[in-house]
This record gives structure tokens, sequence and C-alpha cells, in this order.
């Protein structure tokens, strides 16, 4: 508990003095009121008692000034404070924004998306309210309380005795709450991030969910997670109705101990009625300070579940800025300095203990063309993520232009990559801001000029706003041949020196087939290029054909050389051709 305290704190980064400022002067302000109010009533009653009237009037004159000094300075305080959790609220989440795009590719493979959008939206939610609700909270019923029983003292200090010593009772009864409220408000922050995962397959996968008639196993299984998130919230709901019960309970005995003692002490005149109704007026704060503080322990157990689960996602090391040093060693001393790409006994496991690729070694010359080509699940993507920089492999050496991997930054990497996926991604905007995204200072002419070369340009110039027109989630309203247009655009506006290239599998209509082909010729003009190949055309062109198998290099070489040789690419070849020729058959 105090860890996550000092954790909120130090979270509070360069804001802390401007929080903790609001924090603690609107709180103690806020709560003021019933202290003076207690004051007023009982140094007035006191005068009045003694038949004083100058200092009757001057104690009323007194307090007038001091309220409308509370009623100025208070709302300035509350606004201050307000302010400072705002941009508190907003410093957090822009460091989690950045953290999470920081984090590495695995991150986002071991996690559901919907556990992420849970974490930045309703575990920062709750993490405000620490900031907001529970420490003004704690500070007010802290302050409040503690004034309060140093004047209970002042005034009678066997009577602020037996108060507090009842008070004590109640907060033992309240802490003992506190666990079990924290564990049931994890796992409903946990619940709520299946919740929010299972919608949002069910957003993302609409399509396939209504072809597989997959909604009533969806919604049983939306039920299922809304059912047991219910459940946990009534059961948090009745801890919570228990608690108030208990502690009204409390408050009468407190109260009944008060009045009686209280009647006692008057009855044997040792105490005035003026000092007699401040004692009591002023109870109700110490009592508070007991009571709610058990309430205030159980709310923030909630709080600081969201909390947690932000710091856990902030302490989620980020992708590393380079390879570690002892690749580089190794490498530096055998470089090859005239090849573009080269991987030298490369292993990589996803899992520990299984490589899902063993020492493949590959040399790529500068402007050529390498066709990855193979069964499915033998490596190629594999390979092309490692260019990406997107695993750290586990041994040897990938080199670039000659130089280690490591003696890159990713960034740096990626600055000499173009990546051009199989299923193009587009980002929610205009399709000239997707193509921009390759360049970000391009000029519109560049821009233009990209989409040209890709053959983009004639169908965006048909669309109702051209190039302004929105082209929706992940693209959804444009075509497959379209967005690969879009992403050939991209690409190309992007001109670095090697392109990875993931070729689709699944074949356009003819027109979009050849626009898209001669967008590739033009993107490839010029560059190195690694292709996942699945056209015959790319292939056969393709100054080396790699065949991948199972995580090992199995064939290389020429087109020709490989079907002379009558080994596994000969027999792909076959397969491939047969079914283009079944294809074109069909469609005569
Ligand atoms: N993120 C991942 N985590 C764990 N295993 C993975 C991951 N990605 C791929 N694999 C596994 O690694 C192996 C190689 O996959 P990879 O995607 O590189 O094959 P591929 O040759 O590109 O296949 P395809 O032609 O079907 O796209 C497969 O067995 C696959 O199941």
């Amino acid at each position: 508990m105090i860890q996550q305290i000092v954790k909120l704190a130090r979270a509070l980064d360069r804001h802390k003095t401007s929080y903790f400022l609001g924090l603690v002067t609107y709180s103690i302000l806020s709560s003021s009121v019933s202290i003076i109010t207690a004051l007023m009533i009982s140094t007035i009653l006191n005068a009045l008692d003694g038949k004083d009237m100058n200092t009757v009037i001057l104690l009323c004159l007194q307090f007038m000034l001091i309220i409308i000094a509370l009623c100025t300075i208070t709302p300035i305080t509350q606004y201050w404070y307000g302010k400072s959790v705002k941009t508190v609220m907003n410093s957090i989440r822009l460091r989690v924004f950045r953290h999470m795009e920081k984090l590495p590719v695995t991150y986002y493979e071991n996690n559901h998306s919907g556990d992420s959008l849970s974490r930045i939206t309703n575990d920062l939610q709750t993490m405000e309210n620490a900031y907001a609700g529970e420490a003004q909270t704690l500070v007010s019923l802290l302050a409040n309380g503690t004034i309060s029983a140093i004047i209970m003292f002042y005034l009678d200090w066997r009577f602020a005795i037996a108060m507090i010593a009842l008070g004590f009772a109640s907060t033992y009864v309240n802490t003992r709450y506190a666990k079990p409220m924290r564990k049931i408000s994890a796992e409903i922050q946990e619940k709520s991030s299946v919740q929010l995962e299972r919608l949002s397959n069910l957003v993302a996968g609409t399509q396939v969910s209504r072809t597989f008639q997959m909604v009533d196993g969806m919604n049983g299984k939306y039920q299922e997670t809304t059912g047991m998130l219910a459940q946990l919230s009534m059961l948090r709901a009745k801890k919570n109705a228990y608690l108030t019960g208990t502690n009204y309970l409390l408050l009468w005995i407190n109260n009944g101990g008060a009045f009686i003692i209280g009647a006692f002490m008057m009855f044997n005149g040792q105490i005035s009625i003026g000092s007699l109704l401040g004692v009591i007026l002023l109870l109700e704060n110490v009592t508070n300070l007991f009571r709610n503080l058990g309430m205030f322990w159980s709310n923030v157990q909630t709080a600081l579940a969201g909390a947690d689960r932000v710091f856990e996602l902030l302490a989620h090391d980020p992708e590393s800025d380079r390879y570690p040093a002892n690749v580089r060693e190794e490498a530096a001393s055998s470089a090859t300095k005239d090849s573009m790409i080269e991987l030298r006994d490369v292993s990589f496991a996803y899992q520990q203990g299984k490589n899902t690729l063993d020492r493949v070694n590959l040399l790529v010359g500068r402007g050529q063309v390498v066709a990855l080509v193979g069964p499915s699940g033998g490596g190629k993507s594999t390979i092309m993520k490692l260019l990406l920089g997107f695993y750290p492999f586990a041994a040897g050496d990938i080199r670039v232009e000659g130089r280690s991997f490591a003696d890159y930054t990713l960034e740096e990497l990626r600055e000499k990559m173009a990546y051009v996926s199989q299923e193009p991604y587009l980002f929610d905007g205009t399709i000239e801001s997707n193509i921009r995204y390759g360049k970000m200072d391009a000029t519109d002419e560049e821009v233009m000029e990209a989409a040209r070369a890709a053959y983009a340009h004639d169908f965006i110039m048909e669309q109702p706003e051209g190039y302004e027109t929105l082209v929706g989630e992940r693209g959804v309203r444009l075509s497959g041949g379209q967005k690969q247009r879009i992403a050939i655009a991209r690409a190309i506006l992007k001109n670095a020196p090697i392109l990875l290239l993931d070729e689709a599998t699944s074949a356009l209509d003819t027109d979009s087939e050849i626009a898209v082909q001669r967008g590739i010729e033009r993107l490839m003009e010029g560059k190195t290029t690694i292709a996942i190949a699945h056209r015959l055309s790319t292939i056969e062109k393709a100054d080396l054909i790699v065949v991948i198998d199972r995580g090992t290099i199995v064939e290389q070489g020429k087109h020709e050389e490989l079907l002379a040789a009558g080994k596994v690419y000969s027999g792909l070849h076959q397969i491939q051709k047969q079914a283009l020729d079944e294809l074109i058959q069909g469609t005569a």
C-alpha cells in the first residue's frame, strides 16, 4: 500500500509541487467550515453566557471576515487543484501512450488489444480517482480530524480522550474490510479488461462472426464475462453496504457516549454550555476521521488496483534501442563490405528451445531481387520480421551494407527499409495522409507523384473527394487492390534503399492485379528487394530464389538452375503452375 502511494507520488513528476499545493489548500479550506462553525458557536455562546456584548459583536465581525475570506479563496484553490489533477493525468496519459508506442512487438502479440485499451481507459480513470477524490478525502479527513482533536483537547481533555477511544474501535472494524475489498476491485479491473477484449473481438471481427453465424457463441462469452463482472460488483456493493451499516452503528455509539459523558460533566459544573456544544460539534470531525479513514482505505483499494495495472504496463521494458554489444563484437571481425544484406548463421526462436530459424545464411547483393519461397510456416515472414528489428535473434548476425545490426539503432535500420505487407494497414484518415506516412515532410506534389508511380492516382481522382477521401478504419471503404496501391505509394514516397515485400496470396481481378504489379515494379526500381513471393512472375525474374522449409534454407539459386536441379523448388513450381493453369481455364 505504502509502496503504491509512493509510486503514485513519483508519477506526479514535475507537477508534484503544484499538485500538493492545490490538494492541501483545497482539502483544508473546503473542510474547515465545520471547525469554524463549532468555534463560532462555542466562543459566541461562552461570551453570551458571560453577558459580554462587546466581545459578542467583535467575534461576529471576526467570523464574518473569515467567512468572506473562505468564500473567496476556496473556489480559487478548488480550480487550482482540479487543474493540477487534469495536468498530471494528461501527462501520465501521454507517458502511457508513448510507452505503448515503444513496447516491443512481442508485447502486443502476447496481450490482447482489449487489455491495452482497458489500461489506457478504465485503469487510468480509476487512477485519476486516486489523485482527485481519494487523495482529497484523505487530506480533508486528516486535517479536519487532527485540528478538531487539538481544539477538543484544548476545550476539555478528559472528554476528548473518551471520544477518541471510541473512535479507535471504528477504525479497527473498517480496516478489516480493506483487504478483501482490494482483491475484489483488482478482479473487477481484470474482468473489465476481458470484457473490453471480447467487445473489440466483436467489433473487429464483425464480418467473420456474421458470416460464420458466430453471434450466439460470442454473445454467450460476452454474457459470461458481464455476468461475472456483475457478480463481483454486487459482492463489492454488499461488502460496502455492510461497512456502511456497521459505521452507522458505530457513529451512534460514539454520539450516545458523547451525550452521556457530556450531560454528566455539565451536571457537575465541569464544562460550560459553549464548550460542550463546541466539543460535540467537533466530535463529528474526529469520528469522521476514524470512520471514514476505514472507508477511504477500502475505496482507495479500487483506485490502487487500477493504478497497479497502469504501473505494470509502464514497468514493461520498451523495445531496446539496438541489439546487444556481444553480437556486435562477434560480427565486426568478419563483416562483408560489398553486400547489402547478409544473414550469418542466424538462429531465432519464438519459444525457448524450439528454433523457428536455424543457422540461416543469406547474401543479398546491392540492387538484387531475392524471392523467398517455401511451404507455409517455413519461416519466411520471420526473416522479414527479424530484418525489421521486431525481435532480437538468438545467435548469428545480420549485416546491412557491411555493418552489423548491432552498429545501428533500430530507428536507423527501419529508416533504410520500406515494408509492404500482404494486407496493407491503412490508418483512419484521408488517402493523402495515408500516403504521407512514408515521408511526413513530403510536398503535395511528391505525394501525388508517388501515387502516380503506384498506379493509384487515377482511382484516387475518381473518389468523391480525391486525395481528401476518408478511407475508414483499416481502409474498409477501399477495395483490396486500392489499399495495396496506397501502401505501395507510401513505400515509394519513403524511397528507402531496401524493400521488404510480402506479396498477397490472393489474386486480384485482372485490372487491379496489373495495376498493383506495375506499381510494385516501379517500387522495386533501384532497390534491394527481399520478397515473400507468390506471383510466378516475381519468382521467375528474381536474381536469387531461396527455398525455406522448417527454418532452414534448403535450396537457393536462379529459376532455371533450381528447375534443372529437380528438387524442392521444381516441385513447388509445378504445383503453383498447375494451380495457375486451372485458374486460367476456369475463367476462360
Ligand atoms: N509471433 C509468433 N509467436 C510464436 N510463433 C510464431 C509467431 N509467428 C510465427 N510463428 C511460428 O513460426 C513459424 C514460422 O512462421 P512464419 O510466419 O515465419 O512462416 P511463413 O513461412 O512466413 O508462413 P506463410 O507462408 O504461411 O506465411 C510457424 O510455425 C509459426 O507458427
